[in-house]
């Protein structure tokens, strides 16, 4: 037979095993459905034995079936369908049929095997030199219920059984150089063995997945996630999983990722949206972030909030018995020392401050007793002062219910920054950090989240009858959460998943980590990097965040991978120039597809920037079946959205540089990358991000061209 003829029967050999499968699909619906009515009937029924057991075989079959009903509705035309895979193996005659998840007929013998599951192993793990017992591992592309294509390796070549055929070249060449959509796709298709290896890596401890632009880490950490659920879900699934990413336009890119494997319930949050009630909206210039970030914030915040509040009286009088009992500035300083040296957060301490202040009136009245020769009475004067209106007047204005929010704007004062900054931040520091915080036009920024979520445990729980309160105080937008469907709700602040992912961490500063790390205090961590790709400028001081973030004696395995599967070998060479001298020529990952294109570095006179973006915009939507980025220093943005916005489509986004991390295009065109590299402090680094977003076709415009090394 001929090629394209065998290729058609083999896909109409796959094609009855998907039509089975989806038969069978429909069968459990229809059952689930008939059950579920039958439920409510046996549940009103008399018998109740009976009942009891038909009830738990219910449950089982409703869970099941709600679990298949869910991933179905999540497959589209867009992703591969239920069934991408089949095994055929030397020693058995029955091919194995890899999915989505598991579905057995009514004999109960295997239609499909969850990839997750040990026997669907090999199907990521097998090769010629060790190919486990498969002759031939079959990757089958569907739309919907329709099967495309399929895709052979043969692992075994001495044991293909004469009516065996064999079509196709290459699934993963296939599904890289497809076009791009506008979210992330799952790879279960085609994850690689070396991908494999840490997306099976035990749960606990600290995986740590690094390696070069493209190379697949997001990806991977993804379905780590997806597996460890499957595999581990007693450990993990209830306490949950956490997902965090630099941005909400990075969480959004994710988000189908894992409701395409059947996972709904795991959370995702970028960095600015960690902490309940606020939002960090944008990013800081990078001086201001590395201030924000880094871990000298900590000790200035505990300062920050032992501070009398700016509109706390500076003097109290109160009279008792006639007799004018005064405290001083100074002498109130020094009850407010007492009580915090005390311990315990200032939330929790105001029945002490009370007692403290009455203490020092108390001496007060003393004093004068002991000048006029009297005795006093201090129970009498501290249960009468005790109870009256005025003291507690005082005091909710003296000692009030702080707010994180509150007590980092009180910062927006040079002087009282200067006070508690001393010795921590220079003068130029503390101009650039008072003034941002003075800004309120803005909102919050990313990093201010983590000096919120670091204040809300310094000062403690509010009192309960004000908790909402405290949510309209810290932002009036509304929570946003990024779960990935209809996950458990979880209380506000929770703090106990069970894992996380920390996506992008070689960006994380000090205050971040200790964020994300409050968050997880028994958790076993997925960390994912690429120091070549840092763009926070003291990585030491990161690091120690890091450990401590994962707790002590946390065991820690290192996964480094090396193929770039995103970028053209033309861009990748390209971008690799950029950072050649800040990066071993081992910590720069190897690109496998070549597309023949060389991307294009135009000279662009600075008189014309308008037309010539729309027209390398114009000309790559035309190039293109997908996704559309042009990329551009954080403070262009708008300017380059201004000139776009006459050729608004969805393909075409416009997007900064930072937050251009983690996420990839058909084809980029990046707009002045000399500003990108002055833009920060570890510019080439973040030049070599935006060069590396592209998957085939990528045009650099520059009228300043020091970029090129
Ligand atoms: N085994 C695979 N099969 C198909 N596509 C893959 C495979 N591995 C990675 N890819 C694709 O390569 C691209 C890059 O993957 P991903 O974004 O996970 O890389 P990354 O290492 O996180 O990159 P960066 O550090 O630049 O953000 C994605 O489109 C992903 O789907």
């Amino acid at each position: 037979m001929s090629e394209p003829r065998v290729r058609r029967a083999e896909i109409a050999i796959e094609q009855t095993h998907v039509d089975r499968v989806y038969t069978r699909l429909a069968e459990l619906r229809t059952q689930a459905e008939a059950m579920r009515a039958k439920g409510y009937e046996l549940g009103h029924g008399a018998q109740r034995e009976a009942v009891f057991e038909q009830a738990s075989m219910l449950f089982e079959r409703d869970m099941m079936v709600y679990h298949a009903n869910q991933t179905l509705q999540t497959l589209d035309a867009e992703y591969e369908g239920l069934v991408f895979g089949r095994l055929d193996h030397a020693s058995d005659d029955e091919p194995i049929y890899v999915g989505r998840l598991g579905i057995r007929d009514a004999e109960f013998d295997n239609l499909v095997t969850d990839w997750r599951a040990p026997a669907a192993a090999a199907f990521y793990q097998a090769t010629a030199e060790e190919p486990m017992d498969v002759v031939r591992r079959r990757v089958i592309r569907c739309s919907g219920q329709t099967v495309l294509d399929v895709d052979d390796d043969v692992l075994m070549a001495e044991a293909v059984p004469e009516n065996m055929q064999v079509v196709g070249e290459g699934a993963l060449m296939a599904a890289l150089g497809r076009s791009r959509g506008e979210k992330m796709r799952d790879i279960v298709a085609t994850i690689q063995r070396e991908q494999d290896e840490v997306i099976r890596a035990p749960w606990r401890g600290v995986t740590e997945i690094t390696g070069g632009p493209g190379t697949g880490k997001t990806a991977v950490a993804l379905h780590r996630a997806a597996y460890l659920l499957y595999r581990h879900r007693r450990q993990l699934g209830g306490a949950g999983v956490l997902v965090v990413g630099p941005s909400g336009v990075f969480t959004n890119y994710i988000s189908r990722v894992l409701p395409a494997m059947g996972e709904t319930n795991v959370e995702l949050r970028a960095l600015g949206e960690l902490l309940d009630g606020a939002t960090g909206t944008h990013q800081d210039p990078a001086r201001l972030a590395a201030i924000k970030g880094s871990s000298r914030m900590r000790k200035l915040l505990a300062r920050a909030m032992r501070e009398t509040p700016p509109d706390a009286q500076t003097e109290m009088r109160i009279v008792y018995k006639g007799e004018v009992l005064k405290l001083d500035a100074k002498e109130l300083e020094k009850v407010r020392r007492k009580v915090h040296s005390q311990g315990g957060p200032p939330n929790r301490s105001r029945v002490r401050a009370a007692e403290t202040l009455l203490e020092a009136l108390a001496d007060k009245a003393d004093e004068h007793a002991k000048a006029d020769g009297r005795s006093s009475d201090r129970a009498e004067l501290i249960t009468e002062l005790g109870e009256r209106i005025e003291f507690h007047r005082f005091l909710v204005v003296w000692w009030p219910i702080l707010h994180p929010a509150e007590v980092l704007r009180w910062l927006a004062d040079e002087k009282r920054l200067a006070k508690v900054g001393k010795g921590l931040l220079n003068r130029e520091e503390i101009t650039l950090l008072a003034g941002s915080l003075a800004d309120r036009s803005n909102g919050w920024s990313v990093a201010d989240i983590a000096l919120l979520d670091e204040l809300r445990v310094l000062i403690g729980p509010q009192p309960k009858r004000r908790r909402r309160a405290q949510s309209i105080e810290l932002d009036a937008a509304p929570i946003q959460r990024g779960t990935t469907g209809t996950g458990p709700q979880r209380p506000e602040h929770y703090d106990e998943y069970s894992h996380i992912v920390v996506d992008e961490s070689q960006d994380l500063s000090p205050m971040q980590w200790r964020m994300v790390g409050r968050r997880g205090k028994y958790a076993s961590w997925t960390v994912v990097g690429d120091p070549v790709q840092s763009s926070w400028p003291d990585p030491p001081e990161a690091a120690q965040a890091r450990e401590q973030a994962f707790g002590r004696g946390t065991a820690h395995r290192r996964f480094t991978l090396r193929t770039n599967y995103r970028n053209s070998a033309e861009i990748f060479d390209l971008a690799a120039k950029v950072v050649a001298n800040q990066a071993e020529a081992d910590e720069l990952p190897k690109a496998v597809r070549t597309t023949g294109l060389e991307p294009e570095v135009r000279p662009v006179d600075p008189a014309a920037w308008e037309s010539s973006v729309q027209a390398a915009a114009k000309e790559l939507m035309g190039a293109v079946e997908g996704t559309v980025g042009v990329i551009c220093a954080m403070d262009r943005v708008p300017e380059v959205e201004r000139w776009l916005s006459g050729q608004a489509d969805e393909r075409l986004k416009v997007v900064g540089s930072l937050d251009s991390k983690g996420l990839e295009y058909d084809a980029v065109v990046l707009v002045e990358p000399a500003e990108l590299i002055t833009e920060s402090s570890t510019g080439r680094r973040v030049l070599y991000v935006a060069l590396t977003r592209a998957t085939q076709q990528l045009t650099v415009l520059a009228s300043d061209p020091s970029w090129l090394p």
